[in-house]
């Protein structure tokens, strides 16, 4: 079962697995920590079915919790919670829970702390690379959450797939015998990490994709992205037309609108010609997200106007391309795309 049967389990299920053992209990006793957390039950005293021996030792030897982050401070506004997570390995990290109108709740996951590519459009990035969160980390925020969230989506801090932790942590998340997420239920957001884009097409052929473009023309990308003149456009392109052509499921290409930077309708058609290029263009959907400022990021950089997001969408529409505006939540308490940047740090 779980541990045992994962390629890469993180190091902390695999060291509390060993310790059990080598207190002498059978394997079954670490079944029941995992199927305690489960149920939401994190707390070792409080896992009653073990016996009190257990419970104390491994409280002695692990702390009290079985996560290691640790929650520091809750931020509501409506429907987004904005959670500050600290961890004793160092660095601070954001989670964000977001219930849509039907009762639908989603949780927008950290994959590491800060981010080391740079887009200049982004808080997160503005903090460099300070660590690789681990799959337990990852995992953390879901258990810490308010409530089991229906879906999860690495669109928080951090690129997903530069973090080789990622996969390990999807494997936990859509492990029948632990958190039990339907891969439909798992979106990936990606600036276009291309080897990392490839691994998870192989391993987790069913989560979601999704490709942050931003800009259809190259010169511009790269200097949106700097990750573009490593892996180009039309390289992630390739692969995401694989995917798609091979499980014949959707995917997404994020396009972030900046006030007339990249938001023309030049813009528009040369998106639409790159996806109509496609062997499958009717399996490209592009989510709109109009840009949100964030202290320390260009003051140049602005939102788009409402009217200029409407027409961006219908030019798309027009060339047969489909295209919705992503529902943005928590901008007043900077819990929207791009403005995560654990900046809390110096009041607490
Ligand atoms: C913060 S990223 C994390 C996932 C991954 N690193 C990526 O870039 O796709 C999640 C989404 O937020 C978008 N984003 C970044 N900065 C933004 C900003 N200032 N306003 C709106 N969206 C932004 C990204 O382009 C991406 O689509
Ligand atoms: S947009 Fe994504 S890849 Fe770019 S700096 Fe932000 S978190 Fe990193």
């Amino acid at each position: 079962m779980l541990v045992h049967h994962l390629p890469n389990p993180p190091p902390r299920y695999r060291t509390l697995a060993d310790f059990v053992e080598q207190q002498g209990h059978p394997p079954y006793r670490f079944r029941q920590i995992m199927h305690a957390v489960t149920r939401g039950v994190l707390e070792f005293a409080s896992m009653s079915e073990l016996p009190r021996q257990l419970r104390d030792n491994l409280t002695a030897e692990f702390g009290s919790h079985v996560t290691t982050l640790q929650p520091l401070t809750s931020q509501r506004s409506a429907h987004v919670t904005k959670t500050l997570l600290a961890s004793p390995k160092g660095g601070r990290v954001e989670s964000v829970r977001l219930e849509y109108a039907a009762g639908w709740t989603s949780l927008c996951l950290s994959s590491q702390v800060g981010c080391g590519l740079g887009c200049t459009f982004c808080a997160t990035g503005t903090m460099g690379l300070v660590r690789n969160l681990g799959a337990d980390e990852i995992i953390d925020q879901v258990l810490l959450a308010d409530g089991r969230p229906d879906s999860v989506a690495f669109m928080g801090m951090g690129e997903p797939l530069a973090n080789p932790h990622t996969l390990a942590a999807i494997d936990l998340l859509t492990d029948a015998s632990f958190l039990g997420f339907s891969p439909r239920r798992v979106t990936v957001s990606t600036v276009g990490f291309l080897p990392g884009m490839q691994q998870l097409v192989e391993r987790h052929p069913g989560v979601v994709l999704t490709l942050s473009v931003h800009s259809p023309f190259d010169e511009q990308r790269s200097e949106l992205i700097p990750l573009h003149h490593r892996y180009p456009l039309a390289e992630c392109l390739d692969v995401l037309e694989e995917h798609v052509t091979v499980t014949n499921r959707r995917t997404y290409l994020a396009y972030l609108l900046i006030g007339g930077l990249n938001d023309s309708r030049e813009h528009a058609d040369a998106l639409a010609a790159r996806i109509l290029a496609r062997e499958r263009p009717d399996l490209f959907m592009v989510s709109l997200i109009p840009f949100n400022q964030a202290p320390g990021l260009p003051a140049e950089f602005t939102p788009p106007e409402q009217h200029t997001v409407r027409e961006f969408a219908q030019h798309l529409h027009a060339r047969g391309v489909r295209a919705t505006r992503r529902t943005q939540f928590g901008t007043d308490i900077d819990a929207a795309c791009g403005q995560l940047a654990a900046r809390h740090d110096a009041e607490i």
